[in-house]
């Protein structure tokens, strides 16, 4: 089997009193496509935060690519190339899209897709066509492409992408979906937060379906789709 690039085992996590996340288990192996799949409030956004040192007060472990990161700095776990994509689209909005992708920049890392802007054109080419207006002159769905792109100028190892096709009108839905399957192509690891089981399904190899900050199921579509009732207590379906 693959290797796991990140192995979460027994997270908690709480904002400030309030324990929002319950002995949290997720494995994503080198090239695959996750689906963290739940409602709103669920907690994928906590899963994320605490991955990524947002979230001050967690317990646990999280080894990303052999490294212990629960606990650690954000920077420095950015640094070791676990990417991130929050909800909130933050591009620099007075930069031009060439500009926000740039900034995006570090160096190529071994074993993972090394991207440029000309490849990611190709893989949004609604970007291509908007490369000198600034961030701020572009469509929600833009921005969130944009977002994605300036990740991957990081050469992430991991990419943790929160509800991408949430707000998106359905032409870009499908613009996103096409643009996350090319990413797949080109060997992006991803985690992908969602409500949308259709969306998701596109897109991912697996679904973790989480509810009230517990791992409530983790398998294939198929074995989801076997088990209609628990897309139906878990999932707003
Ligand atoms: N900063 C915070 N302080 C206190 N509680 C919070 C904070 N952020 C989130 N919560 C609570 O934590 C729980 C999980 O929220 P989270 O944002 O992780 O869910 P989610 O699955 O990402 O849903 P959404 O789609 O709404 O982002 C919710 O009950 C939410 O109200």
């Amino acid at each position: 089997m693959t290797e796991a690039v990140l192995e979460v085992r027994g997270l908690n996590a709480w904002y400030g009193r309030a324990h929002i996340l319950f002995d949290v288990d997720l494995t994503v192996r080198r090239g695959e496509v996750v689906a963290l799949l739940g409602r709103n409030g669920a907690g994928k956004t906590t899963t994320f935060a605490s991955l990524m040192g947002l979230v001050p007060s967690v317990t646990g472990s999280a080894t990303f690519d052999g490294a212990a990161i629960l606990g650690r700095p954000t920077h420095e776990i950015a640094g070791r190339g676990l990417g991130y994509v929050p909800e909130d689209r933050r591009i620099f909005t007075d930069l031009t899209v060439d500009e926000n992708l740039m900034v995006g920049e570090r160096p190529p890392r071994d074993g993972v897709p090394h991207w440029t802007p000309a490849i990611l054109y190709d893989l949004f080419p609604n970007l291509a066509e908007l490369r000198r207006r600034p961030g701020g002159h572009m469509s929600g769905g833009e921005q969130q492409m944009l977002t994605i792109a300036r990740t991957l100028m990081g050469n992430p190892s991991l990419v943790l992408l929160d509800e991408p096709s949430e707000g998106l009108a359905p032409r870009i839905v499908e613009q996103m979906a096409n643009a996350l399957n090319a990413m797949k192509r080109e060997g992006v690891t991803l985690i992908l937060s969602e409500q949308n089981l259709h969306f998701s399904r596109l897109i991912s190899d697996r679904a973790t379906i989480i509810e009230g900050g517990r791992i409530r199921f983790d398998g294939t579509f198929a074995e989801l789709d076997a088990q209609p009732a628990i897309s139906a207590t878990y999932l707003a379906v």
